[in-house]
């Protein structure tokens, strides 16, 4: 049996005990986690050094501050988002229990890319272990000595049965997609994307995408040009420009170089420190040009503009949605499917369960839907169910009728008594 096939069978034979159901199990986890990037620091920016020569101030500031943020917020946020979630009733549930229940949905395989190899790799795991699923790891090999340190040092920090880590290159990641999981969350490009999707089918898995793509940087005639240029040069040349949300080209019409819109440059992703600048007439302009392309994960409009389709969308700035856990972050279309950060992760990797518990009393209410079916219960079933109700304001009037009624015997009670004793006064 594969080494892949033995963590995967590990992992879901954990995941079949149960014990990562509990919420003190998961905060347990989460917190191990963070002991982890803390402690671990110089683990992490060594590896990174080498990898990617990143410097050792700028680990925590693009790779783990944004993790442990995001760890602390499960860890206080997770009672709430794992609890029933009550849902507006309509007429033929008034006296049920109607809510959501977010289940974990089972063992999840996380591909992570090489370019922030510990934001984009844990950041899914804060919200598989979130949800309450075991997970198997599977950092990206370019990325060979970040990818030692997790296969090494998370094992002495999260339950190693329940959350492997799986290293290797391309055959050791179709040997995993061979196997059966409950969701697959895999960060990269679009064309290994594909292929992602298509092993993910055979199980019918799904999956989510976190994928790549050519974001548009529009620049309006009216904004202040230095402020501009200083956020996109920031957004465009951080980690070499191999950043995910880079902006890959401006549309300026303040050109200083024109490229063709046929150009090489202009046809892939960049994922490197080039930045075409394309000459358009205005902004209607500028909208159909990037709608006449594949939407991308990050749309930059340093001006107003709310007329296009793209992942996320980020005015008179660049990058720093990345770092907002109250937004969801994923793409569309060709950049991706699915999204996560904060709550959006733990939605994402869990089962959202649609629950309604009825008693087995009011057996009435349910004639109209026995057979025989006739046009008097007909009348009715339309009724119940297109009558339109706004059922939480009709329980407000019911309460505030039953206090006027209590109010008035009260009242009543009150003014028997006081005749009673005017009476009394009387008769003496
Ligand atoms: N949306 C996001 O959050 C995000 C984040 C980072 C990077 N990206 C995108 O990722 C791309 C860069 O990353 P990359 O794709 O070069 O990363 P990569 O080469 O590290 O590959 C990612 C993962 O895919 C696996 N893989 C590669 N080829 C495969 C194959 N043929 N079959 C199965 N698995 C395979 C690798 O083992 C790795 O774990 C860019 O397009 C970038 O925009 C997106
Ligand atoms: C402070 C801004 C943080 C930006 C981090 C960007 C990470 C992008 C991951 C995709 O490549």
């Amino acid at each position: 049996m594969s080494r892949e096939r033995q963590a995967v069978e590990r992992a879901r034979k954990a995941f079949l005990t149960g014990r990562s159901k509990p919420l003190d199990y998961r905060i347990g986890q989460l917190k191990s986690l963070q002991r982890f990037v803390v402690e671990r620091q110089k683990d992490i920016s060594d590896a990174l050094k080498k990898d990617l020569n990143k410097s050792k101030l700028g680990t925590p500031l693009y790779e783990t501050l944004g993790l442990e943020g995001e760890i602390l917020l499960a860890v206080n946020k997770l009672a709430e988002w794992a609890a029933p979630r009550p849902v507006e009733k309509n007429l033929l549930t008034l006296s049920d229990q109607v809510f959501i229940q977010p289940e974990p949905l089972g063992v999840v395989l996380i591909i992570g890319a090489w370019n922030y190899p510990w934001a984009v790799t844990i950041q899914p795991l804060i919200g598989a272990i979130a949800a309450g699923n075991a997970a198997v790891v599977k950092p990206s090999e370019v990325s060979a000595h970040t990818s030692k340190v997790m296969e090494e040092l998370l094992p002495l920090y999260l339950d190693k049965e329940m959350y492997p880590v799986v290293t290797g290159g391309v055959p050791e990641t179709q040997e995993l997609l061979k196997q059966r999981f409950d969701h697959i969350f895999y960060t990269g490009n679009s064309t290994v994307g594909k292929l992602v999707m298509e092993a993910a089918s055979r199980h019918l898995t799904p999956v989510t995408l976190e994928l790549g793509g050519k974001s548009p940087c529009y620049i309006d005639k009216d904004c202040d040009i230095t402020i501009a240029c200083r956020r996109i040069t920031w957004g465009k040349y951080t980690n070499c420009g191999q950043t995910c949300i880079a902006p890959d080209y401006i549309l300026s019409p303040t050109v200083l170089r024109d490229v063709k819109p046929d150009a090489k440059v202009m046809q892939e992703e960049i994922f490197g420190p080039l930045l075409p600048i394309i000459t358009v007439s205005g902004v209607d302009d500028a909208i159909r040009f990037i709608n006449e392309r594949e939407k991308p994960l990050a749309l930059y409009v340093f001006s107003q503009d709310n007329k296009t389709s793209s992942g996320g969308v980020l005015a008179n700035d660049c990058l720093v949605h990345f770092s907002v856990s109250a937004l969801p972050f994923g793409g569309v279309g060709n950049s991706g499917m699915g999204s996560y950060h904060g709550k959006f992760g733990f939605d994402q990797l869990s089962h959202l369960r649609g629950c309604l518990i009825k008693k087995l009393g009011m057996e009435g209410v349910n004639q109209m839907r026995y057979p025989p079916h006739t046009a008097k219960k007909l009348d009715w079933a339309r009724f119940f169910i297109l009558k339109q109700v706004d059922v939480a304001r009709v329980g407000r009037m019911a309460m505030l009728a039953l206090l006027a009624v209590i109010a008035a015997v009260v009242l009543q009670v009150r003014i028997k008594k006081n005749n009673r004793a005017l009476h009394a006064n009387c008769v003496q």
